[in-house]
């Protein structure tokens, strides 16, 4: 345990080897980690030529095949590893790089070059944290690095070369050599890390798992230094606390610092008395602030918003899906910017997991493509553009709003009519409710088995989103979508190609002022949290009325708050709202039986909007 305490923090965890070099699962099971092996099939066929340095060919090998494995695991046998090791050795003389020889002949014309002269060996190395996200999405955090060492070789002799090649050891082995075993004899001097000539530097590799999972503190000097595998008294004095806060790579980072976001982790000053050393003296300093990386994360989580936004609204995401990869300075003149500024965006968008970058070439991660690129079938695009364009002022506005108590829309975009309902900001939100519903309408319209109800009416039903859902889950049934005739009569750019116009209708009116058209099922959706409560009322009223007891029933899609309105996403959009609010079930149930629904079902989706099902008896 002393001897191995970064190795230890492993335990427990999957760890996979991701290599069947029998060197590699021999140093590292000799210092007691426990891991599957799963050779990677990823081909090392990286252009070189495209590396600026040898040391990144060998980085990104590592790299592709942790990745390679760590996906199939993913997707092909849906085991998750928590943890997938890469690594790539290769031998460079002279600008070349030598990886295994083809033949004996290759191995022949290796060793013969190596003869006599000093070369270098570089093995890079992947660390791959992999986590299952919420869509079955592989999420990955990758932390790499090399290390060189010097090999001379003493002069050969034809005899020598030709009797070590005959012995069949170079065959699998990078420069043709192994140090290790009969290849020491053609091994003058060495200078650096041994173990990373046969395929594994493992003191640097203990040194990353010691920045990953005891950073130094940002307030204090601990005794750790940063380049060095932590003194073993370091881990032994960390307290339960500090352990918990620091424990994995830097998503499990941020998330045990999330977890402990109510206690003394993130916000309150620890009671671990912490070393400080100033001017070369020692201090023990009793509450030492932690990092307040809560705050940090809320401080900083405008500029991930406005980066998405962004290249958004640029295009990025379209200009690469139609592309499939590009420089930045392709990219910076498809969208006429900067190179500068476009290499900014993008990397910041790499950072951030919309995009992927492999040798200064951009492309999109899978999600870029499911839900940035515009025209994608579950495309976010519209709801992002309307957030930037419209939503972006209100909160920019937030502080004079709330001291001065009034409507956001007009602190934020003047109190023209134009502006607010101008026919450009009435598609640009037809855009944003078009996509929000794209891909929350499958689990409104499944919450309930609604297959009894032949005919619906959805009531400010916009683009119809919804209504096609429910018709092609429920076959029966025939769907009218009543909203204002400026919404109706671009309704068209947003039906799908193969769109049964018999059992969708359009149907132009406002359901405040005119008459309900009569169905089974009347729908309401992301509708009454908009509403002031008189407008609130008469509505339900009039779908109350128009609802036969038994036969009939109201569908509400909205943001259930949790009893006691904790619920983030719901309480932040609460500060941009015109009039109305955001309801707990108990409200809404209460609110419903008010109208006299005396039966309501509430269904928590757990996506952007819950599902609640009022009827009469
Ligand atoms: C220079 C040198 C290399 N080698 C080995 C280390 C590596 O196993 C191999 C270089 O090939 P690699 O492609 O790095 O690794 P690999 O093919 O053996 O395994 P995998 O790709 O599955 O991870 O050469 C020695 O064993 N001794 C040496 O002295």
């Amino acid at each position: 345990m002393l001897l191995n305490p970064v190795i230890s923090k492993l335990a427990g965890k999957r760890v996979v080897l991701a290599s069947a070099s029998p060197r590699r699962q021999d140093i590292l099971s000799n210092v007691g980690l426990r891991f599957e092996v799963v050779p990677s099939w990823f081909k090392e066929t990286l252009e070189k030529s495209l590396f600026s340095a040898p040391q990144e060919y060998a980085v990104e090998t590592a790299k592709q095949k942790a990745l390679e494995v760590a996906r199939r695991m993913h997707m092909k046998h849906r085991k998750t590893p928590d943890i997938v090791i890469g690594a790539d050795t290769i031998v460079t003389l002279e600008d070349a790089i030598l990886e295994k020889p083809l033949d004996k002949q290759d191995a022949y014309n290796m060793l013969s070059r190596l003869s006599g002269k000093e070369h270098s060996v570089f093995t890079g190395v992947a660390i791959v944290h992999c986590k299952s996200e919420k869509d079955n999405q592989l999420d990955t955090d990758i932390v790499d690095f090399y290390e060189e060492t010097k090999v001379k070789f003493a002069v050969l002799s034809e005899d020598l070369l030709w009797e070590y090649i005959d012995s069949g050891e170079p065959m699998d082995k990078a420069g043709g050599y192994g140090i290790q075993s009969l290849g020491g004899m053609l091994v003058e001097s060495v200078h650096g890390d041994f173990l990373n000539v046969v395929g594994f530097p493992l003191n640097h590799f203990c040194k990353k798992l010691a920045e990953i999972y005891y950073p130094p503190s940002k307030q204090s000097i601990h005794r750790v230094k940063h380049d060095s595998i932590p003194y073993v008294e370091s881990f032994e004095n960390l307290s339960d606390v500090e352990k918990d806060c620091s424990s994995s790579k830097n998503s499990d980072i941020k998330k045990a610092r999330k977890d402990c976001g109510n206690n003394s982790c993130s916000s309150g000053p620890s009671l671990q008395p912490t070393t400080i050393i100033q001017n070369g003296v020692e201090k023990k300093s009793e509450n030492t602030i932690q990092f307040p990386s809560k705050i940090i994360e809320l401080l900083d989580g405008f500029k991930a918003s406005k980066t998405l936004f962004a290249a958004s609204k640029l295009k990025v995401f379209d200009k690469l899906k139609d592309k499939g990869a590009l420089k930045a300075m392709d990219i910076a003149d498809k969208i006429n910017a900067s190179v500068h500024g476009t290499e900014r965006l993008l990397d910041a968008c790499v950072a951030l997991g919309l995009l992927e970058k492999t040798h200064q070439v951009y492309s999109n991660t899978e999600l870029a493509n499911t839900f940035l690129v515009s025209d994608a079938e579950f495309s976010v695009h519209g709801y992002i553009i309307h957030s930037n364009d419209h939503l972006w002022s209100h909160y920019t506005h937030l502080e004079s709003a709330v001291v001065e108590g009034i409507n956001y829309h007009h602190k934020a975009h003047g109190q023209t009519a134009e502006h607010v309902h101008g026919p450009e900001v009435k598609e640009r939100y037809m855009r944003a409710m078009h996509c929000t519903l794209k891909i929350t309408a499958r689990d409104v319209a499944t919450a309930f088995d609604l297959s009894k109800y032949s005919t619906a009416c959805d009531l400010g039903g916009c683009t119809g989103a919804l209504a096609h859902e429910l018709s092609w889950i429920y076959p029966e049934m025939k769907v009218k979508v009543f909203d204002l005739p400026e919404v109706i009569k671009n309704v068209t750019q947003f039906q799908p190609e193969k769109s049964d116009s018999t059992r969708i209708i359009f149907t132009s009116g406002n359901f405040l002022d005119d008459a309900l058209p009569k169905a089974d099922l009347y729908i309401l959706s992301r509708v009454l949290h908009d509403l002031l409560e008189d407008k609130l009322h008469h509505l339900l009223r009039k779908v109350s009325e128009a609802c036969s007891p038994g036969n009939s029933a109201l569908l509400i899609a909205e943001i259930v708050l949790d009893e006691e309105k904790r619920e983030p996403r719901a309480l932040l959009q609460s500060l941009s709202m015109s009039g109305g609010k955001q309801r707990s079930g108990t409200e809404y149930k209460q609110l419903l039986e008010s109208h006299g629904f005396n039966r309501v079902q509430i269904k928590n989706t757990g996506n952007l909007l819950d599902a609640i099902l009022a009827v009469k008896r």
